[in-house]
């Protein structure tokens, strides 16, 4: 299985100190609860050199950042799209960059746990994934960041535990202002689940941690 990907690269890594202390789980590799939607698009994008797979922990700054951050406040802090240890019961996801043409895709499956109207995904699940996909594109490219405003249409609904794409480039910057549109399609793109922009504002490392 190719390691590329292996570490976070772009802006961030020049703020932070990226070492790891120790080996932590990699949430963004295949695991057996994958669908064949979710192993196809993972094959296909992990193939091609100008995607590059983004590691996924269920720590931010614990396991990004090595031993800076490693105190007793961080221990128990998990985080929110990686913190059940189902697999397959809620968020499986892999994101992909490509920095060239500053684009990002996520695939995801969606798992039982996620229910809103019968059968289908919650909006706040569709929200949650669109906001980390934006914003870890966003952190991507510009370092630190929070999200400012994310305004999002729900198109047609989506079945629980089907495989969708998000779709998510760099529209403009302004500033400290990054803009992100993002849309969720069916795995073949075909058919518009959902679409939303993203306003992201770049912020110290002070402001993330609440200082
Ligand atoms: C995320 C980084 C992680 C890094 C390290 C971990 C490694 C892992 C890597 C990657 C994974 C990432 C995956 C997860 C991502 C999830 C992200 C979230 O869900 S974030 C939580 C929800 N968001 C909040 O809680 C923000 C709360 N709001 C604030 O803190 C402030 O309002 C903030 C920082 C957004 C702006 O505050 P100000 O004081 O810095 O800036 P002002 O002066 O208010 O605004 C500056 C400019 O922006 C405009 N602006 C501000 N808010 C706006 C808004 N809502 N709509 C439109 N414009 C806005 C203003 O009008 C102003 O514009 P003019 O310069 O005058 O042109």
């Amino acid at each position: 299985m190719s390691q590329r990907g292996s570490s976070f690269p772009g802006p961030l890594s020049t703020v932070l100190p990226w070492s790891f202390s120790f080996q932590p789980r990699d949430f963004s590799l295949p695991n057996s609860s994958w669908g064949s939607d979710m192993r196809r698009l993972y094959e296909h994008y992990n193939s091609q050199w100008v995607w590059r797979r983004l590691p996924s922990y269920n720590r931010s700054l614990k396991y990004t950042t090595g031993t800076v951050w490693k105190v007793r406040s961080f221990s128990r802090r998990l985080v929110f799209t990686r913190n059940i240890r189902e697999q397959r019961a809620a968020f499986e996801y892999v994101v992909f960059v490509n920095k060239q043409e500053q684009k990002c895709v996520c695939v995801f499956q969606a798992g039982h746990l996620l229910e809103g109207p019968p059968g289908h995904v919650h909006g706040g699940a569709i929200s949650t994934m669109i906001d980390t996909v934006t914003g870890t594109h966003a952190t991507y490219l510009s370092g630190p960041v929070m999200t400012a405003n994310l305004n999002i249409n729900y198109r047609s609904p989506i079945p629980l535990g089907s495989t969708v794409l998000l779709t998510c480039s760099l529209d403009k910057k302004e500033g400290r202002k990054t803009f992100f549109p993002c849309q969720v399609t069916n795995t073949y793109s075909s058919k518009l689940h959902t679409e939303a922009t993203g306003l992201f504002l770049s912020i110290t490392m002070g402001h993330l941690l609440g200082g």
